[in-house]
């Protein structure tokens, strides 16, 4: 069986674990194996979708250890779930979340994990290709053992349903080993961003040094919020103190896989577009006609940020009113 570890925002099943879902469903096949998923607390209201992925069994990981978030127990708890029902790969997004609940629960049961792959082919070994600095190089390896683990780039594939949904049982597993392991605890949580999450958006808003001030993005933030997207930026929007470092797409920031990424006045250097190069579409609005996002970008416009941006506002604004009116 192969076991897909299943993340959801607000009881929707995240893009990234779609992706997981998707790719081990293909693995599955190649094995001639079932695809059970793993979700922690109850989360039952996920069977619908995951059927629709082709999971035959959602495993509900409960316990007062899922109260808050422990990575070490986590990690353990599907360690055991793992060697209880038998899986013999374990796929996830390649989130922050994702990658340390595999890195634990791959420690625990003494198996291999490649993390944020973009592709894997499933054998008796498991070839593969991840992604490694940012981005920058793309690693061939291959994986062996009786468990592999392994975390999905986001961007890699495209979510696909079946068409028509898997019958899904679903079953609580109660981990006897996780009471003393929490070595790491949360005290507090401050949310640095709002809306729609950078890693998730379809529609990103982004500015760079050109968008010249943080009262700059106040049209970037309208723009994202009539397309209902989120607001992304470069590093010199966070330097200057213009944006919160949760902003920030790049080498150091959020890689995105947006279907629509709007840059306003950013370069796109190096360590900025391996952060964007996942979007589907790029926009480039720029006065530097030679600017290297500009040159890779599927469309560009060149001018001056502070006079296109109000033009694109004014006709979102009045597209906002149609729609609103023939509702
Ligand atoms: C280790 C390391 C990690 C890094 N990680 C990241 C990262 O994660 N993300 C990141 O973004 N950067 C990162 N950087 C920084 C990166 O190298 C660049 O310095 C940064 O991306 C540049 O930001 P920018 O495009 O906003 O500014 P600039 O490079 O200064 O570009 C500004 C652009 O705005 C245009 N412009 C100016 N005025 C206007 C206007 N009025 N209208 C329209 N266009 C205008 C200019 O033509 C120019 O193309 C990292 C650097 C290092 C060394």
């Amino acid at each position: 069986m192969l076991l897909v570890l299943v993340e959801d925002e607000s009881g929707t099943v995240t893009s990234g674990s779609r992706e997981a879902l998707t790719l081990a469903r293909g693995l599955a096949a190649d094995l001639g194996l079932p695809v059970h998923a793993a979700a922690f607390g109850e989360r039952s209201e996920l069977a619908a979708t995951l059927s629709a992925y082709g999971v035959s069994t959602l495993h509900l990981l409960e316990g007062t250890f899922t109260d808050d978030y422990s990575p070490e127990c986590w990690g353990a708890a599907l360690g055991e779930l793992i060697q209880h029902a038998g899986a013999t790969g374990v796929v996830a997004a390649a989130s922050d979340w994702g990658n340390e609940v595999l890195a634990h629960a791959s420690a625990r049961t003494g198996e291999a994990f490649a993390s944020n792959c973009v592709t894997v082919h499933a054998g008796e070994r498991w070839s593969l290709t991840r992604v490694r600095g940012g981005g920058m190089l793309l690693e061939d390896a291959e994986l062996t053992g009786a468990v592999k683990f392994v975390s999905l780039a986001t961007g890699s594939v495209e979510p696909a349903e079946l068409p028509v949904p898997q019958q899904i049982a679903t079953q609580s597993f109660l981990p006897e080993q996780v009471g003393d392991l929490a070595h790491s605890t949360i005290v507090d949580r401050t949310t640095r961003g709002s809306g729609v999450s950078l890693s998730t958006a379809r529609v990103i808003v982004s500015g760079g040094r050109g968008v010249g001030s943080a009262e700059g993005f106040e049209s970037l933030e309208e723009l994202a919020t009539l397309l209902g997207g989120a607001v992304g930026c470069s590093r010199v929007a966070t330097n200057s103190g213009w944006r919160p470092h949760s902003d920030q797409v790049g080498l150091t920031g959020t890689k995105i896989a947006a279907d629509l990424y709007i840059a306003c006045g950013i370069s796109g250097a190096t360590q900025h577009w391996v952060g964007c190069m996942g979007a589907k579409t790029i926009l480039a609005i720029n006065t530097d006609p030679e600017a290297p996002l500009v040159t890779r970008a599927d469309y560009a416009v060149i001018g001056d940020v502070h006079q296109i941006l109000p033009a694109i506002l004014e006709r979102a604004r009045a597209r906002k009113q149609e729609v609103q009116g023939a509702a």
